[in-house]
């Protein structure tokens, strides 16, 4: 969490790239497309990219506020062996990438956010407080973080690990809002719960209150996806996901005898993650 002098300072820079994180809502857009780029009546247009990472079967979001002078951007969920091609993709879009967000500790990849730093040093490194990672800026539930005159909601959604979040963007009527859910609900699955401050109680509780309460149209983006899905709704999920339509003694049972292996880079993936990356390290 910033302090409050410089969550003000941020709100008075309203040309920056740099997104102010604020409890506040401000500007808000309207969202006219499903499509790559989100055009607005006013005067945001939401350029949108899914980028994929094989060997984690990871999913990486480009955000961008086209229509803005600087075209500022962020990334969510980087992996360190996208790097290259995710900062070469951002170049030849002519944005401005100014934070690389995690919405957690992940175990089974380490973060590209360190890496990104090290490449493009104004770019600022965020996570959750609740994490207990060190990085750049902190966010909390109901923090929104800017991107020009476009925002993410933080929603927070442990049960995965402790410090998860879930990344929402604006709320913009007529048109579907985004959640960028992590490994807390991937598409007809879940995160694991079996490590990292895991809860399957806590994680049924977060996906039924922060995330089946958005509206049902509004499109889910997992942080991976095992079986070839790109996004799903809410509605979608409400209605089929196999373990979160269950109650949840059921939901707790089928998490308890999942079996799955321990993630193969656990051991490296955590620690480096504990600071965004070993590059990121703000000392
Ligand atoms: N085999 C992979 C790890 C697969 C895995 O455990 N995925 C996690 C998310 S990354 S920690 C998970 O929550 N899976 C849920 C599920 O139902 O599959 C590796 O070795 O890295």
């Amino acid at each position: 969490m910033l302090p409050k002098m410089l969550r003000f300072h941020f709100t008075t820079l309203k040309a920056s790239p740099f997104l102010p994180i604020s409890k506040a809502i401000r500007y808000p857009t309207r969202l006219r497309s499903q499509m790559a780029s989100f055009s607005s009546s006013s005067s945001s247009t939401l350029l949108f990219r899914q980028l994929f990472e094989k060997e984690s079967s990871t999913y990486t979001y480009l955000l961008a506020d086209a229509s803005h002078p600087q075209k500022p951007a962020l990334l969510i969920d980087p992996v360190d062996r996208t790097v290259d091609r995710d900062l070469s993709l951002i170049e030849q879009l002519g944005l401005k990438l100014v934070y690389a967000m995690n919405t957690h500790v992940h175990a089974d990849h380490v973060t590209g956010t360190g890496l990104i730093k090290s490449k493009v040093p104004d770019v600022k490194s965020v996570i959750s407080k609740a994490s207990g990672a060190t990085a750049d800026l902190y966010v909390e539930p109901g923090d929104k973080v800017y991107f020009g005159n476009l925002f993410l909601e933080i929603r927070a959604t442990p049960g995965h690990t402790k410090g998860c979040v879930t990344y929402v963007t604006g709320d913009t009527p007529g048109q579907p809002r985004m959640a960028f859910t992590g490994d807390t609900l991937l598409i007809r699955g879940c995160g694991r719960t079996d490590f990292q401050g895991g809860s399957s109680e806590q994680l049924y509780e977060s996906v039924h209150s922060q995330i089946f309460t958005l509206p049902k149209n509004t499109l889910i983006f997992p942080a991976h996806d095992y079986k070839g899905f790109t996004v799903s709704t809410v509605g979608e999920e409400m209605q089929y996901n196999p373990r979160l339509t269950k109650d949840v003694e059921t939901f707790k049972n089928i998490m308890a005898n999942l079996n799955l292996s321990y993630p193969k880079m656990i051991d490296v993936a955590v620690p480096a993650n504990m600071v965004c990356g070993i590059q990121s390290k703000t000392s």
